[in-house]
């Protein structure tokens, strides 16, 4: 049976005379013959195929240029950005990405050569997975600087442009109703990763819309690259709720909805239908939530944590590096981690991921301490937050309840010589600290007079952490941090940086402290766990794994996270964790034909055994052909 719809009424010998031309073996379509050029636009095409397969066919595919109806009648809702365009607008998007590129090309070689590899990876991408996959593990720490932080923000930014063939699924909110059966437009049948945004906070670019698929498919890229998931199971979302960028909303060329962002109860809405749709068809994927904007980043993981396999990797993937460099700058001072609970830390930036790390470090020092009540009080005045309205106190009106526990008692404050709304400058030079940790995705926040106040310090070895991506929303640059500081900081930053030549051959080294040492294992170690949802003990044990992978020769010379190069290692090492600590809490149902049952009986060996065997390597393999 043919797949023969007919978009048109169209007369019964119309019919008759194209299904006759299929029979003989000549495509109507195809056909360049004269005689039908009158009727050429108007004439339905036979298609024998569907979803991505028609979008994949250079000859059926409209790309955006898919009618509402037509996606409908061939499975493509879903597959493609929401906004239906003419194909003169579909010219005009690509001709205005061309001539960005030839004005960028003017303006300087950095950006333009970072988005022409990424162009390059992409087409790579899109016609071979397996060399796409051995060349991005092979060099991953030279490209993953360009499928993931910082040019996949540029990406972002630019995806109207750069749009080709689309990777993904699209939801939004004019599909409402409809999810459910949307969900199996997508061609596999197993999923076991989607990393999902509503792209509303992509990096520290702000709201992207639409354009913020680009980052779950850079962070599903070190999924398969880091933590071996096999490429054919990953699916990246966006959730187009609209948009609140003026600039998008005014943008006729725009792929995504053109109104302003659902909020409140029916952004909940949307969001609850995502979820039960992907969990109906794949009941055992896990789904990363991805630069969401704060304001729902904590609801949402709240909402859905104890019920699905979820995460967010701004919240708690960000929490759990933080942590581990933390230890790692403790030790870097000659301290034992056990000394943590002492460090006097300033956090600039209150948002989803300043205060993932804020909970997650004021509960490891109050393990530390004895974890009771008076512990959890003493390590709370450890912190220092400040965030665009300066230092968080208890007189500060209309303070988020995510940022309340941190608001400092005005009393002690005052002791100390800083009062409600106290300046960055002013809270570093008062209070002296250990470490300064940026996440206010505010590039040059740690301004020259910021870092001269740091070197009043009380610390022998202070640390900065300026994690805000990309590199140009970084709180600052290494060489701003040894030049100003001093030569013996610990540096760590969200993007990559060179090292910095201190000169007499001594080198500043450059961590790169991103949540990409995290999610990979923490997504690996629950799919091959089977673990029902993903504990704070499962987050935990990652963070402690990730801080005992450096040794203390290397902590001891300022380097407290591994090269990206070892990104494959460390996430093995970090599933296994936390595969053993979800059997430890009893969460553990197993993976395949590996029941929990048969998963409780292996050995620390065997369990990295296990997780070996299960990571997908990029080889070819043999292909035979057998007729359905
Ligand atoms: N390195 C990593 O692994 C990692 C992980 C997650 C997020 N990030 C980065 O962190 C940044 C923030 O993310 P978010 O989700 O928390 O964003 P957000 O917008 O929710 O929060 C930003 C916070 O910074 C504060 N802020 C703004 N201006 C400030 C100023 N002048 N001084 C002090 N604070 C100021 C805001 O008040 C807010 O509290 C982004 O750039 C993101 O890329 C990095
Ligand atoms: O995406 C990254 O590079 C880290 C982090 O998730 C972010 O939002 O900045
Ligand atoms: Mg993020």
């Amino acid at each position: 049976m043919s797949h023969f719809k007919s978009p048109l009424r169209l007369s019964t010998s119309l019919i008759r005379q194209l299904k006759q031309r299929v029979r003989m073996g000549s495509n109507p379509l195809q056909s360049h013959s004269r005689s039908f050029t009158s009727i050429e636009g108007h004439r339905p095409v036979i298609v024998h195929k569907r979803s991505l397969d028609i979008l994949h066919d250079p000859w059926f595919n409209k790309g955006t240029s898919f009618s509402i109806t037509e996606r409908d009648r061939l499975d493509l809702r879903g597959l493609l950005p929401p906004n239906v365009m003419t194909s003169d607008q579909q010219i005009e998007r690509f001709m205005a990405d061309l001539k960005t590129l030839e004005h960028k090309a003017r303006d300087g070689p950095s950006d333009p050569n970072a988005l022409a590899m990424w162009r390059i990876l992409n087409r790579l991408h899109d016609r071979n997975e397996t060399m796409y996959y051995k060349v991005l593990i092979a060099k991953i720490a030279e490209y993953a600087p360009i499928v993931y932080t910082p040019t996949v923000g540029l990406v972002c930014q630019n995806y109207g442009g750069l749009f080709r063939r689309p990777r993904g699924m699209y939801f939004s909110a004019e599909d409402r109703g409809e999810m459910m059966s949307m969900v199996y437009n997508w061609p596999a049948d197993q999923v076991d990763m989607i990393v999902v945004t509503d792209g509303s906070r992509i990096l520290g670019l702000g709201d992207l819309g639409v354009q913020g698929i680009g980052i779950a498919i850079g962070k599903l890229d070190l999924y398969v690259a880091a933590a071996g998931i096999n490429p054919q199971r990953v699916l990246p979302v966006m959730i187009d709720v609209g948009t609140d960028n003026e600039k998008l909303l005014k943008d006729p060329l725009y792929l995504g909805l053109q109104r302003h962002r659902l909020d409140g109860d029916e952004y909940l809405a949307v969001i609850d239908e995502f979820m039960e749709a992907v969990f109906t068809r794949w009941p055992h994927v896990i789904v990363q939530f991805e630069d969401f904007q704060s304001k729902w980043a904590f609801k949402l993981l709240q909402r859905y944590r104890n019920t699905f396999r979820m995460f967010n990797d701004d919240v708690q993937g960000t929490a759990g590096v933080a942590i581990a460099g933390l230890l790692g700058a403790v030790r870097a001072q000659g301290s034992q981690m056990i000394d943590f609970p002492k460090q006097k830390i300033v956090v600039a930036g209150a948002g989803s991921a300043g205060i993932g790390v804020l909970n997650a470090a004021r509960k490891t020092m109050a393990r530390m301490l004895g974890n009771n009540e008076h512990a959890f009080v003493s390590a709370g005045r450890q912190f220092w937050v400040v965030d665009a309205n300066g230092l968080i106190t208890d007189e500060r009106e209309n303070v988020d309840p995510e940022a309340r526990p941190f608001a400092r008692k005005s009393k002690e404050i005052h002791r100390q010589g800083l009062r409600e709304g106290a300046s960055l400058v002013e809270v570093v030079q008062q209070v002296k600290p250990d470490v300064l940790l940026g996440l206010s995705a505010v590039g040059g926040l740690f301004s020259k007079e910021v870092l001269e106040a740091l070197r009043g310090s009380t610390s022998t070895r202070p640390a900065i952490f300026a994690m805000s991506n990309p590199t140009n929303n970084a709180e600052c640059t290494p060489e701003e941090a040894f030049s100003i500081v001093g030569d013996n900081v610990v540096f760590a930053s969200g993007s990559p940086f060179k090292d910095v030549d201190l000169g007499n051959g001594h080198i500043g080294h450059c961590n790169q402290g991103n949540n990409m040492y995290l999610f990979p294992g923490i997504g690996l170690g629950t799919l091959l766990s089977g673990s029902r949802v993903i504990s704070d003990g499962m987050l935990q044990v990652a963070a402690e794994c990730l801080a005992a992978y450096m040794t203390d020769e290397e902590v001891l010379k300022g380097v407290i996270y591994p090269s990206i190069s070892s990104i494959r290692d460390i996430t093995k090492k970090v599933a296994v964790a936390v595969i053993k600590e979800a059997l430890d809490e009893d969460l553990a149902e197993g993976y395949r034909e590996m029941d929990a049952r048969e998963l409780r009986k292996l050995n620390q060996e065997e369990i990295e055994e296990y997780v070996q065997n299960n990571m997908w390597s990029p080889e070819y393999p043999t292909l035979v052909y057998k007729k359905e």
